[in-house]
């Protein structure tokens, strides 16, 4: 088994506490998250990414239990082993496509994968000397992909990633992040409203508020 997640509470401030399903993935697959409007979707995919500290539960993956790790350890392994993928694509307005790959190689202090084949495959081949300011949005969503796979991660995680995609660029958003995500054996997690990628995606979790 590639990640698992067991048994994770949280709190935020003030808040009642929030309980999470469990999350079992071995290299390749894949799973949605489901739920209400702040039923804690996005508070779910900060603690599978670290970016938050569980009360109970762990979050193992390749055999290393996120939960316990902190500081510039967290950082690293983060920055090596998880790729995030945001609702709008965050790039860096001051570099151009490839430089915005770059970075994502300085941060995870790793080779990764052939930037000009990954944009290549991704049908970006053409832009990789293009400013990030003249994409169009379906375009700069598949570079943020990209810049998640860069690392070649073990774990793919996506929040609302087609929200503002049409639906042409929905599927292929969703295409590119299995068939990545099978070709360098990561487990994919994405968390969605969006009834279009549930045909893609059979398996799911839902959250609930209590
Ligand atoms: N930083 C915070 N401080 C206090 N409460 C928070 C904080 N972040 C989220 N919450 C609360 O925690 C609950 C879960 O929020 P979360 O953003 O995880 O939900 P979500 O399912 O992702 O929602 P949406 O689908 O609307 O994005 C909500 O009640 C929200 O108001």
């Amino acid at each position: 088994m590639l990640f698992e997640s067991r048994n994770l509470k949280y709190s935020h401030p003030g808040q009642q506490s929030l309980t999470f399903p469990d999350i079992t993935l071995h290299p390749g697959e894949s799973m949605l998250v489901l739920g209400k409007s702040g039923s804690g979707k996005t508070t779910l995919l900060n603690l599978l990414a670290g970016l938050l500290k569980p009360e109970t539960g762990e979050v193992r993956l390749a055999e290393q239990n996120l939960a316990a790790m902190k500081g510039q350890k967290l950082d690293l392994f983060r920055g090596k082993e998880i790729g995030i993928v945001f609702q709008k694509p965050h790039l860096l307005a001051a570099l151009n496509v490839k430089e915005n790959l770059q970075m994502a190689h300085f941060f995870g202090k790793k080779k990764g994968q052939n930037i000009e084949q990954l944009l290549e495959e991704l049908g970006l081949g053409k832009k990789a000397k293009s400013s990030v300011l003249t994409l169009s949005e379906g375009e700069a969503q598949r570079v943020s992909i990209a810049r998640a796979l860069a690392n070649s991660p073990k774990l793919i995680l996506a929040d609302e990633p087609t929200s503002s995609l049409d639906d042409e660029n929905t599927e292929k958003v969703i295409k590119l992040l299995k068939t990545q995500a099978a070709k360098i054996g990561a487990a994919l997690i994405i968390v969605t409203h969006d009834h279009r990628v549930k045909a893609h995606v059979p398996n799911f979790v839902e959250v609930k508020a209590l």
